[in-house]
């Protein structure tokens, strides 16, 4: 245990880390009596505030501090709006005006490529939301052992804190949450405890389509509904059929691995169906518990049209999305190429895209479910060199393989669709020696009050 554990000090913020939080340094006198540079991480602090603040507990490098006094506060410090925020880890930002958040993300890209040698000019300012709340069309609840429903605690992961609210995901999604929650109570239901293995319940996953008003619950329980649970679930339908008519699948999912995912080894549809229907750029999208689709449609929309606005699709081209997921993008583009060829490493995402083209009548598109690495040079023997690529990778980036890859086929204009501006900055750096200049980048905030940020880039070949 550290000496300095409950020491306060009197610091300034200097700049936030990659997960939002204020950072700052200290001195200290060690034992010796010499003094000591001392690292400090604070969450809830924004850059330039003059605070109070105790060292908590140390991390790896960092020591952690509790902020106990705010001396001189950032002039957008505003008071966070949900009653979660200082417990709960998902919106690290409520804190500070809308404004200024989209200004850091605007800054941490400029930062980001910068790094890797691309003029911060060539970033627009970030676009973000009209109104940046209730904006989440999925969420996943967890159960803790005595069977409340609710988000983890930031930072420990076994512990939950109890819904009351939400103000990311939507309303109504929440408002089913709660009911669920109340069931399992009234049923007098067991949570799963992480460390025994034992309990009922686990995850709750909600689904919503702000487009179709289609909602999915998903319950991941240790046991299939049947014998002792029969009761229960029946009612459970009973109710939620009663007060939500909106509910078109309501799942049980048997889940009793160790590994505390939403993955299921056996799937009991309730009521409805299995899957829900969305609907994004005018497309129809089948969604099933586990289909990966973006989580803020509104935004989503504007990254799409971006995209199309960006490469400039025609008629007599060939196109390739890389990392095509359901075909979120490949949908709206082979509306307007010739051809589109889309990859993507996980199977039922492929089987759900090629279903999503035929559902809303697309036929020329062809979808490989393969590594990036190597679908990529299977689409480019059979297809041949496409002029437009687009490319949606997953936070850890394309990586240097596949950009090179990219780059040797020599597309005439490449979109890159980016999570990460870290990982994004150092794949497009991949491209220059392959004679390819970045034109624009924009960010867009898809994630409100989090530290995350979506690009949409061109690039061009000179
Ligand atoms: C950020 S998502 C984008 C999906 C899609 N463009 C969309 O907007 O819905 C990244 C996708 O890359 C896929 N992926 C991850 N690693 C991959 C790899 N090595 N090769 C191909 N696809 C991969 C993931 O399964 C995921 O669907």
């Amino acid at each position: 245990m550290s000496t300095t554990v409950g020491s306060s000090f009197i610091t300034e913020i200097r700049q936030l880390d990659k997960n939002g939080a204020g950072q700052a340094v200290v001195w200290h006198e060690n034992e010796k009596g010499n003094s000591k540079k001392l690292k400090l991480t604070v969450p809830e602090t924004l850059p330039g505030e003059k605070v109070r603040v105790t060292v908590d507990k140390p991390e790896r490098r960092r020591r952690k501090a509790v902020l106990e006094e705010i001396i001189e506060a950032h002039p957008e410090r505003i008071g966070p709006a949900c009653p979660h925020f200082s417990l709960c880890g998902g919106c690290v930002w409520q804190h500070w005006q809308y404004a200024g958040q989209l200004q850091e993300k605007t800054n941490h890209v400029k930062h980001a490529l910068e790094a890797q040698g691309f003029e911060p000019y060539l970033v627009q300012d970030t676009m973000g939301m009209e109104d940046p709340w209730h904006y989440r069309n999925k969420m996943e609840f967890t159960f803790s052992p005595d069977g409340t429903l609710g988000l983890h605690e930031q930072g420990n992961f076994r512990k939950i804190i109890s819904l009351e609210t939400c103000l990311i995901a939507g309303k109504k999604m929440v408002e089913a949450a709660m009911d669920i929650a109340k069931w399992a109570s009234d049923h007098h239901l067991s949570g799963y405890n992480k460390d025994t293995h034992e309990g009922l319940l686990r995850h709750l996953m909600v689904r919503e389509s702000f487009a179709t008003g289609e909602m999915m619950l998903a319950l991941f329980a240790t046991e299939a509904p049947d014998g002792n649970l029969r009761e229960a679930a029946s009612d459970l339908i009973d109710r939620i059929e009663a007060k939500f008519p909106e509910v078109k699948s309501l799942l049980w999912l048997e889940n009793r691995d160790w590994a505390d995912r939403t993955q299921s080894e056996k799937t009991h549809v309730l009521s409805g169906r299995d899957f829900i229907y969305d609907e994004l750029s005018g497309f129809r999208y089948r969604i099933w518990y586990d289909t990966f689709f973006q989580t803020n449609p509104t935004q989503a929309q504007k990254l799409v049209d971006l995209a199309i606005e960006m490469g400039q699709p025609k008629k007599n081209e060939k196109m390739i999305d890389l990392f095509c997921g359901v075909g979120t993008f490949s949908l709206p583009f082979a509306k307007q190429v010739k051809e589109l060829s889309g990859i993507e490493i996980v199977e039922t995402s492929i089987e759900s895209a090629k279903r999503n083209a035929k559902d809303n009548g697309i036929t020329n598109t062809h979808f490989l479910a393969r590594d990036a690495r190597h679908g990529i040079d299977e689409v480019i023997d059979s297809f041949g060199t496409p002029e437009l690529l687009l490319l949606d990778p997953p936070r850890s980036g394309a990586g240097g393989k596949v950009m090179r890859k990219i780059g040797r086929a020599q597309p005439e204009r490449i979109v890159y669709v980016s999570c990460n501006p870290d990982t994004f900055a150092t794949d497009m750096k991949e491209l220059l020696p392959f004679g390819y200049q970045l034109e624009l980048v924009q960010p867009v905030d898809l994630f409100p009050h989090t530290v995350h940020v979506e690009c949409c880039a061109l690039l061009i070949k000179k």
